[in-house]
């Protein structure tokens, strides 16, 4: 566990995701993003956050003044799609991507089984029940991701595929194609800014800390700075961002503070937590 306290980024092997599995959700995602802009326009995120997202719009580094990633990525949750309890997926059109929503809902079922197993031994090493961490389907999301590799010319003064950020949630779950660019930066406030290439394993995942664990933690275990760098090749990747339930108390954990390191931040409820970062994220237009 000292990866995490140290990185907050480690790798993890046996992950129990199957190889061909993966390269389904390659295929359909390949598929999917080298169609022409209007189609894939035509899923535009809607309010649920939950659809394409194109390059240049405007995301993460709002604090530090909107620049908008060169990715393009589409987001998928889980749940009965129009259920009221779960917000609603968009979905490509069925007749040219059969598999693409059965491909991408065994993806998630899968990373889902994997970040509890994960997180069950990340609980055990802060002394609590495995079980504390209770990752839910409400808000965990599924993002297929695609650099393409071409200049592009942005609106918003963007040069990376992903400028850098640190990921909101409790853990995310990263699956690349071996194509170079991720970056991390250990000590957000070093300057200069020292980044680190995250070098691929064949076969293995890449895990990090989000900032509600950092938080609940006490900044014990590390939200790590990272980017993903326009390297002149085309690049995908696959994250899982995954949350605890939204009702969930985020208040600092017992091992992680005590008389002389006293909690550093107020509880919160997850969805609170959630609803802050997307609208500090995403100006709504
Ligand atoms: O594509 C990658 O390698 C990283 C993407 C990432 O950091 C993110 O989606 O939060
Ligand atoms: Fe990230």
């Amino acid at each position: 566990m000292q990866a995490l306290v140290d990185y907050g980024f480690f790798y993890v092997i046996n992950h129990g995701i199957d190889d061909a599995l993966m390269k389904s959700v390659y295929a359909e995602s390949a598929s999917f993003f080298q169609q022409p802009m209007e189609e894939k326009m035509a899923l535009h995120k809607n309010s649920s956050h939950r659809g394409y997202i194109p390059p240049d719009f405007e995301g993460f580094e709002a604090d530090a003044g909107g620049k908008g990633d060169l990715l393009e990525c589409f987001h998928i949750g889980s749940g009965v799609d129009g259920d009221s309890k779960n917000p609603v997926n968009q979905w490509p059109p069925a007749e040219r991507f059969p598999y693409w929503k059965e491909t991408m809902k065994s993806y998630y079922q899968c990373a889902m089984g994997t970040s509890k197993r994960i997180l069950s031994l990340i609980a055990l090493s802060l002394d609590l029940d495995a079980e504390f961490f209770k990752p839910d389907g409400s808000e965990t999301i599924l993002r297929p991701i695609h650099y393409s590799g071409r200049a592009i010319e942005s609106k918003h003064g963007s040069d990376h595929g992903a400028n850098a950020h640190t990921d909101y949630g409790m853990l995310t779950l990263l699956s690349t194609d071996g194509t170079p660019g991720l970056q991390i930066c250990r000590d957000k406030d070093g300057r200069p800014q020292l980044w680190e290439d995250v070098h691929h394993i064949d076969g293995a995942l890449v895990v990090n800390i989000g900032d509600l664990l950092e938080r609940w933690t006490n900044n014990v275990y590390r939200s790590t700075l990272h980017r993903v760098l326009m390297v002149g090749k085309e690049r995908y990747s696959v994250a899982f961002f995954v949350w605890p339930s939204p009702d969930m108390m985020v208040t600092c954990i017992e091992s992680c503070c005590s008389e002389a390191n006293p909690p550093r931040y107020p509880p919160i409820r997850s969805d609170e937590y959630l609803e802050q970062r997307l609208t500090s994220t995403y100006k709504y237009k």
